[in-house]
């Protein structure tokens, strides 16, 4: 885990181009931004504002055109594909929308398939306290067909914290999800960094999911534009308002009267 007062990870004048002439897109324009560990950020911002190529940049799933970033003391640039690859996998955890569990498997099965497959020695009692953590004790020989969708996206967040990663990086982990489960999952999420001191990234179009994080970090047109502590949904929601994208052009609106 990253020293205290060291960021988990750091982009530093990220910068992101698809394509190229006439029809390139800028979906990241000189990003700078820091992960600070044992927090909880949550990523915002319009369709199309550059949230999942932030993210994919962060946790190494994508190459940045120019900047770096890194990911504690590891500049991912200087990494092979290889030492990248292991990174990925010893030191970041993913949860994403859908819950991409093997439906063959049990959820405790599920949950130790990364480790098993990298070779690794579970840690039990980290294991039991992330099972504990997540309530998710007595649903371990069930496989997913058996479980809610709330559980079964418990289960992946379990999968994501077992290898006991620096950061845990959620791609609308509650998109999936009625709103029971959906506050069900983001409530276990806060509780990994408040109890289990980890570090997690969520993106999402949601304020009030936005609302569980420490750090709502706004983008619009490819970079940070706005960046607001200790949220509230509402809070968060005034704040989006003033951010519309018309045509690629971001407007900034007034901030409402009352
Ligand atoms: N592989 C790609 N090829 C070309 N353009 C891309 C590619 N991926 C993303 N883009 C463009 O980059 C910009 C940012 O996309 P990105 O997916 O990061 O936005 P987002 O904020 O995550 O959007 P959403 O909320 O809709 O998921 C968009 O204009 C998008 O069309």
């Amino acid at each position: 885990m990253a020293a205290s007062g060291e960021p988990a990870a750091r982009g530093v004048a990220l910068s992101k181009a698809y394509g190229s002439g006439d029809t390139a897109v800028l979906a990241l324009d000189r990003v700078d931004v820091e992960i600070d560990a044992g927090r909880f950020t949550a990523i915002m911002g319009p369709s199309g504002s550059g949230k999942s190529t932030l993210m994919h940049c962060l946790a190494g799933l994508d190459k940045p055109t120019a900047g770096e970033v890194w990911v504690g003391d590891t500049e991912l640039s200087r990494l092979g594909d290889k030492a990248l690859t292991r990174l990925r996998r010893d030191r970041i955890g993913f949860v994403f929308q859908a819950f991409n569990l093997l439906p063959t498997l049990t959820a405790e099965e599920n949950i130790t398939l990364p480790g098993d497959i990298a070779g690794r020695r579970a840690d039990g009692a980290w294991l039991a306290q992330v099972v504990e953590t997540l309530n998710l004790a007595d649903r371990l020989r069930h496989r997913p067909h058996e479980l809610s969708g709330g559980q079964q996206q418990r289960v992946a967040v379990a999968r994501a914290l077992a290898a006991r990663p620096q950061l845990i990086f959620a791609d609308e982990p509650t998109g999936n999800l009625d709103s029971r489960s959906g506050a069900e999952v983001l409530d276990f999420l806060r509780r990994s960094v408040d109890e289990l001191g980890q570090t997690v990234v969520m993106v999402t179009h949601d304020p009030n999911a936005a609302s569980y994080a420490d750090l709502v970090l706004f983008l619009a047109d490819g970079r940070i534009v706005d960046r607001l502590e200790r949220p509230t949904a509402d809070a968060v929601l005034e704040r989006m308002r003033r951010f519309d994208v018309r045509g690629g052009r971001q407007v900034t609106l007034p901030a409402p009267e009352d």
